[in-house]
């Protein structure tokens, strides 16, 4: 019976111990690309009032979100999506700015999903949003500061697909197709499921050369030269427009440097509505879920009162720490502790000694020996916690080095450590 309480739910877990150090770190060094971009930190409430994430935002399923009331019956969610916070705290905070805000944050998101395959309900998101710029030079660059992160992490081998929701939008709009059939549509589209397109697109009364758009949107993707024969199947001015931005995308991160690790696919589309430009992801062998998703969102600011396109990334720490395991990438953790042992005599001098190393920025656990456990115990104990070297106080002026590496032994004097 005891057992049960020591469970967490399906879908939330305990990170600890070196996983926890190692996924700090990443996430510290990411964080410190970001800030080579010039971002800001920002933090926003664990949960708001459901308004903020509802239909009309373009987010998740209001049954995806955990819901809850607060005293006075607000109904309120824990955050299953950053952006539309960022989007309210852009409004409220930088309303008159016209120039760009730059915001950044490291939060967990809880999405309500089904439990298939150990699927994670909270994720930890780092994410840039990119607030008052409608260029494509911040297009490039929300993608470049995501392969910085990625080639930070480590990671050498991903792909960053690249879709524009303006494509499939453009083609859904001369279609004249009702909300519901474009979220069908969406879906099929999506799943690369061919011949839901074609059942769904036959039934409509349309020109030839849309419908042969429509099928063919599940296979065009690649890289750049599939772009350009996208450009010949239709005259569409919004879907030809986004297909023009994608090429200048494309030369602005070729400057970069970064050419080489993207891709494009105009059938993808996103199950966020708030996309209105270039669209997103990150893959990498390890993990079939995205390890970053980001795109274009220049409705969503103002329907808090702020009229500012924005562009934003998230990157999933999660998926990310299983890819870079999966592919035998290590996070280099330091086992950076001193373990000070002392014998009760030797209080004052331990304590001291704590202080001197503290104060030189080293970190000290400070350990009375318990005379139950012998010295061995001390040290099989040091290599499980990330303690690189032991100083045993043991005898008037007689400290016993302990190096955990290496396993050696060597005596010291007091004075040695004044
Ligand atoms: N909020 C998006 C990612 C994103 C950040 N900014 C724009 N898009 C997500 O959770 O997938």
């Amino acid at each position: 019976m005891i057992e049960k309480i020591l469970h967490t739910p399906e879908g939330v877990r305990d990170i600890y111990n070196s996983e926890c150090q190692r996924k700090l770190l990443l996430e510290n060094n990411m964080h410190q690309v970001m800030s080579l971009y010039g971002f800001k930190d920002i933090q926003t409430p664990t949960f708001e009032f459901f308004d903020i994430f509802n239909k009309e935002r373009g987010t998740i399923a209001s049954k995806e979100m955990y819901k809850f009331f607060d005293r006075d019956g607000n109904t309120l969610v824990l955050r299953p999506d950053i952006t539309p916070s960022i989007a309210r705290c852009a409004a409220k905070y930088y309303k008159d700015e016209k120039l760009p805000i730059r915001l950044c944050y490291t939060q967990n998101t809880f999405i309500n999903n089904t439990s298939y395959q150990g699927k994670l309900k909270e994720t930890t998101q780092l994410g840039a949003e990119l607030i008052n710029d409608d260029t494509v030079e911040a297009d490039a660059e929300m993608i470049a500061l995501t392969i910085s992160c990625l080639l930070d992490a480590g990671l050498k081998e991903f792909q960053l697909e690249i879709g524009q929701a303006d494509f499939f939008k453009g083609l859904a709009e001369e279609a004249k197709f009702e909300e519901e059939e474009v979220e069908q549509l969406r879906i099929l589209i999506e799943n690369k499921n061919l011949f839901g397109v074609e059942a769904l697109v036959s039934s409509k009364d349309i020109t030839k050369e849309l419908k042969e758009v429509f099928l063919q949107l599940p296979k065009l993707f690649g890289n750049i030269e599939n772009l350009i024969s996208a450009k010949t199947m239709t005259k569409n001015e919004r879907a030809l427009k986004a297909i023009e931005r994608l090429e200048e995308l494309y030369d602005i991160l070729v400057t970069y440097g970064y050419g080489d690790y993207v891709t494009f696919d105009l059938g993808m589309l996103s199950k966020y509505n708030y996309y209105t430009g270039i669209i997103f992801r990150a893959y990498t062998y390890g993990t079939g879920d995205a390890i970053a998703t980001g795109g274009r969102y220049d409705n969503l600011v103002r329907q808090f009162g702020k009229d500012a396109p924005a562009i934003g990334v998230a990157i999933v720490t999660n998926q990310l720490m299983i890819a870079l395991s999966r592919q035998k990438i290590e996070i280099p953790i330091e086992d950076r502790n001193t373990l000070i042992l002392y014998e009760t005599d030797y209080r004052s001098f331990a304590i001291n000694l704590a202080t001197h190393f503290r104060n030189d920025g080293m970190n000290v656990e400070l350990l009375l020996k318990n005379p139950v456990h012998d010295i061995q115990d001390y040290m099989n104990y040091g290599k499980v916690h990330g303690i690189g070297g032991v100083l045993y106080i043991k005898e008037d002026n007689l400290i016993k080095v302990i190096d955990l590496q290496t396993d050696t032994i060597k005596d010291a004097r007091f004075k040695d450590f004044e």
